[in-house]
């Protein structure tokens, strides 16, 4: 399933994607012919105007919503080709996401939501590693809280340790710091950069901030449906 050659340091190959939601009788076109090819490794920022199709890029490259039509290939793997058992496969342990709204689950402590996924993903050593990547997060005075005992910031902290803790080769995060005060979301924002490097994901951000968008290697900007301009930087200063 592997594509040979170059694709090989390819993380993320889209081909005229589109994607129409909505009824058969009114369908919307939310993806109008995406083109885009994202190295392993990356950072990668897409930004747009609200509803231009930023998260349903995301929902389609990230293989919980399926391309009405083109391809998306994620590390050599055609999502078109696979039935959604194999698709979940595929996601599962590969892809890291993390959203606005922390998505944690409320009767479950920092640790077992870290944990909990890991292990139910095989992993043997799940809560130890857990611990260590809420330790890595700063978050390791904090194990045995739940959600509604913490902060935004630290809620997504947790976030972002659940997504990283499976050492998924992308990492997926659509306005990781909006709902968080400036200085609470610059410091999410480092983290976020930190544990990309650390473990070498691609990642690629959704935002509305030009200067979390300027901490990337690759600026993409949407508008209505396609893909409008794509710049990369010489040397990112991240
Ligand atoms: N299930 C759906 N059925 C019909 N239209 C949808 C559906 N989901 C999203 N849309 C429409 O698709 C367009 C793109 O939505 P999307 O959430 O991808 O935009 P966005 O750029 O991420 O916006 P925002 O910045 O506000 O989050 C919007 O016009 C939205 O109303």
């Amino acid at each position: 399933m592997h594509a040979p050659g170059q694709a090989d340091h390819i993380a993320i190959r889209a081909r005229d994607v589109t994607l129409s939601l909505g009824t058969r009788d009114a369908p919307v076109e939310i993806l109008k012919g995406i083109d885009l090819d994202i190295a392993r490794g990356e950072s990668i920022a897409i930004l747009g105007a609200s509803g231009s199709g930023k998260s349903s890029l995301m929902a389609v490259l990230s293989g919980l919503e399926r391309a009405s039509g083109g391809s998306v290939q994620v590390g050599g793997v055609d999502y078109g080709t696979l039935n959604e058992d194999e698709l979940a496969r595929a996601r599962r342990g590969h892809v890291g996401i993390v959203l606005q709204a922390f998505h944690l689950l409320p009767t479950m402590t920092a640790l077992e939501n870290v944990a909990v996924p890991l292990e139910l993903s095989g992993a043997a050593d799940a809560f130890a590693r857990a611990e260590a990547e809420l330790v890595a997060v700063g978050l390791g005075h904090r194990l045995d809280h739940y959600p509604a005992q913490l902060s935004g910031g630290e809620q997504q902290r947790v976030a972002i340790a659940r997504a990283v803790a499976p050492r998924p080769e992308i990492l997926f995060a659509d306005e990781p710091t909006g709902n968080l005060d400036a200085s609470t979301g610059a410091s999410v924002t480092d983290l976020l950069f930190e544990r990309h490097r650390a473990a070498g994901a691609t990642l690629l951000i959704i935002t509305h901030d030009p200067a979390l968008a300027e901490r990337c290697q690759c600026v993409v900007e949407m508008s209505d449906g396609r893909i409008v301009s794509e710049r990369r930087a010489e040397a990112a200063a991240v």
